[in-house]
């Protein structure tokens, strides 16, 4: 989970990305990418594997890897608006020797909150993620995948992060679990203003949660649409490849929203 600053969110900003380009040695491994991510609006980029994405996601959560040359991709969300990158693998994100409950309060403590107004809080993010607070004394490799990904929205949760970016944050969950995930991220974007970039594969996530979907191919971002046209009309041959590949697997069946 990466943060940028401190104090008060303005959650009427959109994060924004200003064209990007990412260079490894003469190799273009993103060109001109610009992206926006509303309040109150679930964002998607799909893309074959090796598009990008990652690689975008990560800059606009201010992560630069070493070793790339970046230009451009200045990142702005507001004065104070704090970001959670909800990350692949959520185990990576936490540490093996500290419980749930003691993740939960050094977040609070980077806020200043501490002592008997602390743990209401923990208790409530929590309930609001659909954890059992049986999992406070509870350490990483006690968690299924699942958890931790409901713990690392928790931590989001805490920080009182307005934006999220998750990338492909269900990959490793059985479908039950995901969609468990995405509904409860799509609850918080709808209910609670957030505004949350998906990384996914899987157009029947778009069609069933996103508000707008972004497919970049071979580093570009070739098409911004909804997920109806994009289903209805795909202008790029990459969306059009990602939905021949998606009706290859789940059938012709048309786009409809909730599925
Ligand atoms: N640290 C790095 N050094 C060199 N090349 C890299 C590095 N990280 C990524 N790349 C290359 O940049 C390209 C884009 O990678 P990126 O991870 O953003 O793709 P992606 O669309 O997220 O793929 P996937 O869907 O498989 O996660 C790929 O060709 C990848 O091999």
């Amino acid at each position: 989970m990466t943060t940028t600053s401190s104090s008060q969110a303005r959650p009427e900003m959109a994060l924004t990305l200003s064209p990007l380009s990412i260079h490894h040695g003469p190799r273009p491994l993103v060109q001109e990418v610009s992206l926006s991510v509303p309040p109150a609006r679930l964002v998607t980029l799909v893309g074959q594997s090796g598009s990008g994405k990652s690689l975008t996601a990560s800059a606009l959560a201010g992560t630069h890897l070493p070793g790339l040359r970046y230009s451009g991709g200045e990142v702005r969300s507001g004065a104070g608006v704090r970001l959670a990158h909800v990350l692949q693998n959520p185990r990576t994100a936490f540490n093996a020797l500290m419980t749930m409950e003691a993740h939960a309060l050094e977040t609070l403590a980077t806020l200043g909150v501490r002592g008997a107004t602390a743990q209401p809080r923990v208790d409530e993010a929590l309930t609001q993620v659909g954890l059992a607070l049986e999992v406070k004394p509870l350490y990483p490799f006690e968690l299924s995948g699942g958890m931790l990904q409901r713990m690392m929205i928790a931590i989001a949760l805490l920080r009182k992060a307005s934006f999220v970016i998750a990338d492909e944050p269900t990959s490793d969950l059985d479908p039950r679990a995901q969609h468990r995930i995405l509904t409860l991220l799509s609850e918080l974007v709808h209910h609670h203003r957030l505004g949350v970039l998906l990384i996914t594969h899987d157009l029947g996530v778009v069609a069933a949660f996103a508000d707008e979907v972004h497919v970049m191919a071979e580093g570009r971002l070739v098409e911004s649409t909804t997920p109806e046209l994009l289903f209805e009309r795909p202008q790029s041959a990459a969306a059009s490849d990602l939905l021949s590949a998606h009706r290859a697997l789940y059938g012709e069946e048309e786009f409809h929203a909730g599925a």
